[in-house]
């Protein structure tokens, strides 16, 4: 563990780290020099009733102390301003390593435990590298400073006093390694509970719809009386094994008082000298303390450590990025042969041919499950083929940059995802530099500007978490314009209306249709309106394009897709 600590964070950061130990040093000489100080006082100043060396003692005393303030504060403002900048540093890398990871390794890990990382984790980091370091090595120096000077001293009554250390140490290890278990355990719940936090703020609405307060507040509340009795627990050791590492050495001050004293009255050891060693083993406790203390922060933070190193060490780019930059494309797509399973042996598409033509409108149509989620997700480059190749205006969409291939396409969910700020700044979030008419442009484009300009707000309307301030249309008329505003070769929309009612419906297609002149757009879709308005219907099952056409080909086929069709008839009927 000392190991780790010494290679990760000292080694890269030697310089402070020298300068604050050279200053810690310094802060301590002046610090251990006080007993030595009550030495001269007894057996040369009062002893011998000598009034200048008593002055010459007191200015002593106060250049000791002014020293030892100096340093240390030099001391403490290196340790925190290294502490700081290594702990700003590692934010920054875990949360640039989160925006560089797939979209596949958010659908596996709950977002909880990754915020998580970002709160209880790096506050042990925090802890570790301020406390634990520090005072590991500060200490330790301390304590071997005030052996050597006690074995300097007198090594025979040193060597007797020393002789309850071995228990002192061995307490201190055992408690130790029983509170480091403590700490690691409430540690993970934790990050169970601000996983059960995040996940009840997300759900707020399912959460009080199907009136489960009680359980969520229950599962809460569980997990948090775990964590506080676990670390009760650790407290309580802790609060046993200081008394027992004092009263371990007050054995070792009896032993002084007695052993010393005896050589006091032989001879062989000054009144000063017994008294300075008296003060010295009074000083033993602290840094022990401190030691064992840091220990228990070393402990959690590694502990810490090894889940955000989980993090940072991600392998996860399966989807690799291109070097093609595409500064205009004409949006013609083609998925070649493309075959696709999220697990091994369970494909979801299988051997994918479909070519569009630039500003062609393809409705994507088929059961659920049928995999036309998946088919965008693979445009996107979310994920990549097992088999097969995807290309825009001929060129392979591995080869480009991912960011030039996203550029192009607008994609517009079901439930579009608006950031709690102003509809500005939504709609803004595709291109930062857009100006105020650009942006009432799209809004125009998108049907969005008439209600947009009813709000008393206007664009400086504050959307709610979620845009949960916006009606579902208005909000997907929002994501509408927001996706136009970079002026996408492609729209790729999936089911944008499939949450809305009939007239809100026809407000967000009739946006999507002036929004979608002159693009290529793929509209994942069950709406027969939507179909109907489409240059051609790709229908999926099972993974597979079973038939391709316009809506009144494959009606006249008479084959799946008309049957599809039919049935999708007689439920709307049914619903009248
Ligand atoms: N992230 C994922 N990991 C594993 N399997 C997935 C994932 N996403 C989807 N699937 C599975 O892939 C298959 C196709 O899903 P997909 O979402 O593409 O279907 P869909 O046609 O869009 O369905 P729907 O119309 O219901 O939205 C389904 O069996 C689904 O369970």
């Amino acid at each position: 563990m000392l190991t780790f600590y010494w290679r990760k964070f000292i080694v890269p950061h030697w310089l402070p780290a020298l300068t604050a130990v050279v200053s810690f040093i310094v802060a301590s000489a002046a610090g251990l020099a006080a007993p030595l100080v009550v030495k001269l006082l007894i057996d040369d100043a009062l002893s011998g009733a000598n009034l200048a060396f008593l002055h010459f003692i007191t200015a002593g005393i106060v250049l000791l102390y002014l020293i030892r303030g100096l340093f240390s504060y030099f001391y403490g403002y290196i340790m925190a301003k290294a502490g700081n900048k290594m702990l700003a540093r590692l934010r920054e890398d875990m949360f640039s390593k989160l925006q560089s990871l797939d979209y596949a390794y958010f659908m596996k890990t709950p977002s909880g435990d990754l915020i998580s990382l970002f709160t209880n984790d790096l506050l042990f980091i925090q802890q570790a590298v301020t406390v634990g370091i520090p005072d590991v090595i500060v200490e330790s120096l301390n304590l071997l400073a005030i052996m050597a000077i006690m074995i300097y001293f007198d090594w025979e009554l040193a060597m007797v006093t020393f002789a309850t250390l071995p228990f002192i140490i061995v307490a201190i290890s055992f408690f130790n390694n029983k509170i480091g278990r403590l700490g690691a355990l409430v540690e993970h719940t934790l990050a169970k509970v601000t996983s059960i936090v995040q996940q009840s703020l997300v759900s707020v609405m399912v959460v009080q719809s199907y009136v489960r307060e009680d359980y969520e507040y229950q599962k809460f509340s569980d997990k948090i009386q775990q964590a506080a009795g676990d670390l009760l627990k650790a407290q309580r050791l802790s609060a046993i094994l200081m008394p027992l590492v004092e009263f371990l050495a007050a054995i070792g001050l009896t032993i002084i008082v007695w052993y010393g004293g005896r050589e006091v009255i032989n001879g062989d050891l000054s009144i000063g000298g017994m008294f300075a060693f008296l003060v010295y083993i009074i000083n033993v406790p602290m840094p022990i303390r401190k030691i064992s203390q840091a220990l228990t922060h070393l402990k959690l933070g590694a502990v810490a450590w090894e889940r955000i190193s989980g993090l940072l060490d991600e392998q996860t780019p399966v989807v690799v990025d291109g070097y093609r930059e595409m500064p205009e494309a004409k949006g013609q797509v083609e998925f070649r042969n493309v075959s696709f399973a999220y697990q091994e042996g369970k494909p979801v598409l299988d051997n994918i041919n479909i070519i569009t033509q630039p500003g062609e409108v393809i409705a994507i149509v088929g059961p659920s499950g049928a995999g036309k989620s998946s088919f965008a997700n693979l445009l996107l480059r979310f994920y990549d083929p097992e088999s097969g190749d995807i290309y825009l205006d001929g060129v392979n969409i591995k080869d480009l940059k991912i960011s030039a291939l996203r550029r192009h396409i607008g994609f517009i969910q079901q439930e579009p995802i608006l950031f709690n700020t102003s509809i500005l700044e939504n709609i803004r979030y595709g291109r930062p530099v857009a100006t105020m008419s650009q942006v009432e442009a799209a809004a125009s484009l998108a049907n969005a500007y008439d209600f947009i300009m009813e709000l008393p707000q206007g664009y400086d309307t504050v959307v709610g978490e979620l845009g949960g301030r916006l009606s579902g249309g208005q909000r997907q008329r929002v994501a509408i314009a927001r996706a136009i505003i970079t002026e996408p070769a492609i729209l790729l929309l999936d089911e944008p209306t499939a949450a809305l009612d009939a007239h809100t419906e026809k407000q967000v297609m009739a946006a999507i249709r002036q929004a979608g002149a002159g693009r290529t757009t793929f509209i994942i879709t069950h709406r027969m309106s939507t179909i109907m308005a489409s240059d051609r219907v790709v229908y999926l099952t099972g993974g597979r394009v079973v038939e391709t056409g316009t809506h009144q080909e494959l009606v006249s086929k008479g084959g799946l897709y008309a049957r599809a069709v039919e049935l999708a008839e007689l439920k709307t009927r049914i619903n009248e």
